[in-house]
């Protein structure tokens, strides 16, 4: 991405944008464009999406929440994810309303550390995790176990045990085999609340890799062959187990609401036959997450408010066709809340000209974003803390790690002059980064900042050499 028109670059100081007027578009719901950030639309459309706070400075740099990214990379090293806790916080909000009488789980799986729990809980959300390990973490902020559901198509034993141990509001049965398991764990007496997770039978999603609501694969319960019913009968014969609403997650990066509304029309169907067959009414109905955000300048993301707008008329005709009463809506946005927040600081190591192509290897690669590798996924890295009157030119920024597919952004236009040294930031780097880093040619994890008010606060630290060989028991 070709370093775009910068703005008051005379003094050294952050400069902000306008303040947001104090009503609506600072809570605009994400994903509308164009006041997908807070306040005023962004001066420089280049930042169009970066976090909220995001200001041009002298030296060509970018301060996000009040401080440079020059200084982060100079105080916490490279690679690192930087998180704006208050593009975070407006993101939670911006949901909260345009989706009200809703409860909206964050999903836990986008990104999670203990901060990240303590801003999502005190925004008023809940969560949704998938296995012990986030509900563990999530607990030990004073996360309330009711506001958390747990899913998994895999639940193992030890996650299971966690959930009835700390008392998760509600658990998603995924598959028949997992009744009677889920049944025989809970205490006598008590009473676990379920979810079913229906398959519909829509595909919809941003790539194959993450479409979930065909029939053919591995989650949920499909409508089509009658295996959602036959749990949910299976279900009612468990008294330890208290069937209160159906789940269906679509898949992710879905960008247009038509999807929802079509598993919204399924769902009622399924909650009209579960009442004529059971004579039982599901009062819940959990429309899982799947928010499709951009990456890149002109790429889509889906509107929220023409979701929720939607949504809300589809399930009061729907249910009132079939007679029953409108079901209370549970969604689960994760990488819409997180993704846009997180910024991911590279230094360039290498640069080298290859034929036609022109490589720019910087210091992290597919061990913390191993998203490009998996589903192609186009991002648009710029260079910070230099300016360059380089022409752009076309070159491909790659990893340090030993494959030839551990690309990080294909065919992007740099200025022609980069070299080894210079700081590369990438926006929308909050959601599925560091919650999919490996420890990959054993080079540590990168640590997390958050920044608020010009203020920088090490959220997780970069894991260490001493971290990793701790682990090693050896011979
Ligand atoms: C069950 C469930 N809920 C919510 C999410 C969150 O999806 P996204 O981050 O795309 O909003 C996922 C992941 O795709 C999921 O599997
Ligand atoms: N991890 C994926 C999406 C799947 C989300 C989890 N169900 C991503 O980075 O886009």
């Amino acid at each position: 991405m070709t370093p775009g028109p910068r703005k008051a670059e005379s003094s050294g100081a952050p400069v902000r944008r306008p303040a947001a007027p104090a009503e609506a578009p600072s809570e605009a719901p994400p994903g509308t464009a164009p006041s997908d950030a807070p306040g005023a639309p962004p001066e420089d459309e280049s930042l169009a999406l970066w976090p909220g706070s995001t200001v041009p400075l002298p030296h060509a740099d970018l301060a996000v929440g009040g401080v440079p990214l020059s200084e982060l990379a100079d105080r916490f090293g490279t690679p690192a994810y930087v998180l704006d806790e208050h593009e975070v916080r407006r993101r939670c909000r911006a949901y909260l309303r345009a989706f009200p009488d809703t409860e909206v789980l964050y999903a836990a799986k986008a990104f999670l550390c203990r901060a990240m729990a303590h801003w999502v809980r005190e925004e008023g959300l809940g969560l949704d995790v998938c296995s012990a390990g986030e509900l563990e973490l999530a607990v030990t902020t004073g996360f309330p176990p009711e506001r958390i559901v747990l899913h998994g198509n895999a639940k193992s034993p030890d996650d299971l045990a966690a959930a009835l141990r700390l008392g998760v509001g509600r658990i998603v049965i995924d598959s028949t085999s997992e009744i009677a398991r889920l049944a025989a764990a809970v205490p006598p007496g008590g009473r676990q609340k379920v979810l079913i997770r229906v398959v519909p039978g829509i595909s919809a999603g941003g790539h194959a890799k993450i479409r979930t609501g065909t029939d053919d694969q591995k989650f949920g319960l499909s409508v089509a062959d009658g295996s959602a019913q036959h749990a949910i009968a299976r279900i009612l014969g468990q008294p330890r187990l208290e069937p209160v609403g159906l789940h269906c997650h679509l898949g992710s990066q879905i960008t247009t609401v038509k999807p929802y509304l079509s598993a919204v029309r399924r769902l009622i169907g399924l909650l009209a036959r579960v009442h004529d067959q059971h004579g039982i009414t599901l009062p819940e109905l959990d429309l899982g997450g799947g928010h499709g955000i951009a990456y890149r300048p002109g790429e889509p993301a889906l509107d929220i408010a023409c979701l929720a707008a939607k949504v809300r008329a589809e399930l009061a005709r729907g249910c009132a066709a079939a007679g029953l009463p409108v079901p209370r809506l549970v969604i689960e946005p994760g990488r819409a809340i997180a993704g846009p927040a997180g910024v991911v600081l590279y230094r360039v190591l290498a640069v080298k000209q290859t034929g036609a192509h022109r490589f720019v290897a910087v210091d992290g690669g597919m061990s913390d974003n191993p998203r490009p590798a998996l589903y192609g996924v186009r991002y648009a890295p710029r260079l910070v803390g230099r300016r360059s009157a380089a022409a752009p030119e076309a070159v491909t920024v790659v990893g340090r790690h030993c494959e030839a597919g551990d690309v990080l952004a294909s065919d992007v236009r740099l200025p022609g002059d980069i070299r080894p040294g210079d700081l590369l930031a990438v926006p929308v780097a909050g959601a599925y980064h560091l919650s999919m880093a490996s420890g990959y040619n054993l080079v540590g994890r990168p640590p997390v900042v958050a920044v608020v008010d010009g203020r920088a606060r090490l959220l997780v630290r970069r894991e260490s050499f001493a971290d990793i060989q701790e682990r090693d028991i050896g011979l």
